[in-house]
């Protein structure tokens, strides 16, 4: 599977360390960077993950900064993105399950390396689970904001 993964300077161990287990299971990693510990902008790396998401050239992104919420907050600003922050596999499971999420996104201040693992492995593992979501997520379409009540 290609996965494209993204930090800012807060993120960049998790990163390292999440890219290097997809990378021992088989798949291949778009990184986006950071590279270095200097100081940047988490949505640089988040809009430059969303595009190859949005665009197919990735299946799926994952996204790291401190908290992981100013990287969602950037990634759902694209169309068909559907970022979430996760703090572990439940939440992993359900978000792929329920909202059909197609980037995770990781606090490297809130969430050690073993759980965001764990909630990683789960968020691959996990299919859209459709039917009765499908009408919810049809909601969520920019297009469907202006009729909204
Ligand atoms: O934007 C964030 C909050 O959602 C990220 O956690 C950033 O990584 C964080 O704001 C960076 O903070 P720093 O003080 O500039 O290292």
């Amino acid at each position: 599977m290609i996965i494209a993964i993204g930090s800012d300077h807060a993120g960049l161990p998790l990163k390292q360390a999440l890219k290097t287990a997809l990378e021992a299971q088989g798949h291949s990693v778009l990184d986006a960077g950071t590279h270095g510990p200097d100081s940047v902008d988490y949505p640089d790396f988040a809009h430059a993950v969303s595009r190859q998401v949005a665009a197919g050239c990735a299946r799926f992104g994952v996204l790291v900064c401190g908290s992981g919420i100013g990287m969602a907050i950037a990634a759902n600003r694209h169309p068909g993105i559907r970022a979430a922050v996760l703090h572990d596999a439940t939440e992993a499971r359900l978000t792929r399950a329920h909202n059909d999420a197609n980037i995770a996104c990781f606090g490297a201040r809130t969430t050690g390396v073993e759980v965001a693992l764990d909630a990683l492995a789960a968020f691959l593992a996990t299919g859209y689970e459709g039917g009765r979501h499908d009408n919810r997520l049809a909601k969520l379409a920019p297009s469907t904001l202006a009729m909204a009540g």
